[in-house]
């Protein structure tokens, strides 16, 4: 297949051919069942892709989407996923016995949609791919794939080391070397994990091979490259379902990429959008008028970053312009955090 050469080794002789198309995102849309003292608490669209293109739709990043469901599926959703008759689609119970709000929680896929292969994926080329599995729906030749077609391959760990318990569908994790994807790592760009996921990773082996983010919930995130550690401080936020912060975050993280923000900047996008994202069950609904201050915030911060010569690495003007954004419908008042010590402004 010919390719393009990435955006940063184009230059003006180089054989163009056809555009790039922005995000490619990759995962299954799945039903989730939350689940609080024996009883359905709420039941609700889930599957990180269907996080994460909640956010790009918002933020005017344009992308596609592959995804497979079952029959059954009941949403109606913007990016339309390919249906297989024959199966279910996958469903997902969270068991919250410390109540829903509550970042404990045990997960059990009771159902599972078919995988994605590579045949599914279109044979285009796309800026940015998003490696999102839920339910074990990406192979090694899924990713093998993405990384051919993709100039920037993020992946969600949990896309990659979750395994299910034959009986009860339990969701257990194992080490990423034994994942069965450890000979595609060295070709993706961004792998994000939080805090528990890390744990089955070797974080000082995988920062030599890509940008590592680690996700804390409340306290922010961890950016981990090479020699390189950032600390990204996180928002405040009343947390009512954990669920989807992960994705929410890791969308976030890319609208910023793609605006073409530093990646620390990204990831403080990408932490307000986590943030967003657990003060609502199922999917958030963003303010218009928050997203659109926090476009031009980003679009000031680009404008600053290019006027200033030396390397601009205040992150907390950036946080703290996007505070009020955040919060501007909210009883919270806007606060910097910063290694999870909140100060008020
Ligand atoms: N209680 C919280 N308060 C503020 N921000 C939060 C909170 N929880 C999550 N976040 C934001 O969302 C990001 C991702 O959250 P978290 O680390 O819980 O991911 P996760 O465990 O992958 O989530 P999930 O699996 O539930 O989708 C965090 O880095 C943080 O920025
Ligand atoms: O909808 C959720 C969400 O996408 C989470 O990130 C994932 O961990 C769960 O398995 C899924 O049910």
């Amino acid at each position: 297949m010919t390719q393009n050469p990435p955006p940063s080794q184009q230059t003006p002789n180089s054989p163009r051919r056809i555009p790039n198309r922005r995000v490619l995102i990759v995962g299954n849309y799945c039903h989730d069942v939350l689940i609080q003292n024996g009883a359905v608490v709420a039941e609700t669209l889930g599957g990180a892709a269907s996080f994460i293109s909640n956010v790009l739709d918002s933020s005017s990043v344009s992308c596609d989407l592959v995804s497979k469901v079952g029959h059954d599926f009941r949403y109606e959703v913007s990016h339309a996923p390919i249906v297989v008759p024959e199966k279910e689609t996958t469903v997902f119970e969270a068991y919250f016995d410390l109540g829903i709000g509550h970042a404990d929680r045990v997960l059990k896929r009771v159902s599972a949609c078919d995988p994605i292969l590579p045949s599914d994926i279109p044979d285009s080329r796309f800026d940015f791919g998003m490696a999102v599995g839920v339910g074990g729906e990406i192979l090694p030749e899924t990713l093998e794939k993405m990384v051919e077609i993709c100039d920037v391959v993020a992946v969600d760990i949990q896309a990659l080391i979750r395994v299910f318990d034959p009986v009860d569908g339990a969701v257990k994790l194992v080490n990423l070397k034994e994942s069965g994807f450890h000979h595609v790592l060295h070709r993706i760009g961004f792998l994000k994990a939080s805090s528990d996921e890390a744990l089955f990773m070797d974080v000082e082996e995988m920062k030599r091979l890509c940008c590592v983010v680690v996700t804390s919930g409340e306290k922010g995130c961890r950016i981990y490259h090479k020699d390189d550690e950032t600390a990204v401080p996180p928002f405040l936020a009343k947390q009512v379902d954990p669920t989807g912060a992960g994705d929410s975050f890791l969308g976030g993280l890319v609208v910023g990429l793609v605006e073409g923000l530093d990646v620390p900047d990204a990831a403080l996008l990408g932490n307000l959008f986590g943030s967003i994202t657990v003060e609502h069950i199922g999917q958030p609904k963003f303010d218009l008028t928050m997203l659109q201050r926090v476009k031009d915030e980003v679009q000031r911060r680009k404008k600053q970053c290019n006027l200033s010569s030396s390397q601009n690495n205040d992150h907390d003007e950036f946080h703290a312009r996007l505070s009020p954004a955040r919060f501007q419908d909210s009883p919270l008042q806007p606060k910097l955090l910063v290694n999870g010590l909140s100060c008020d402004r």
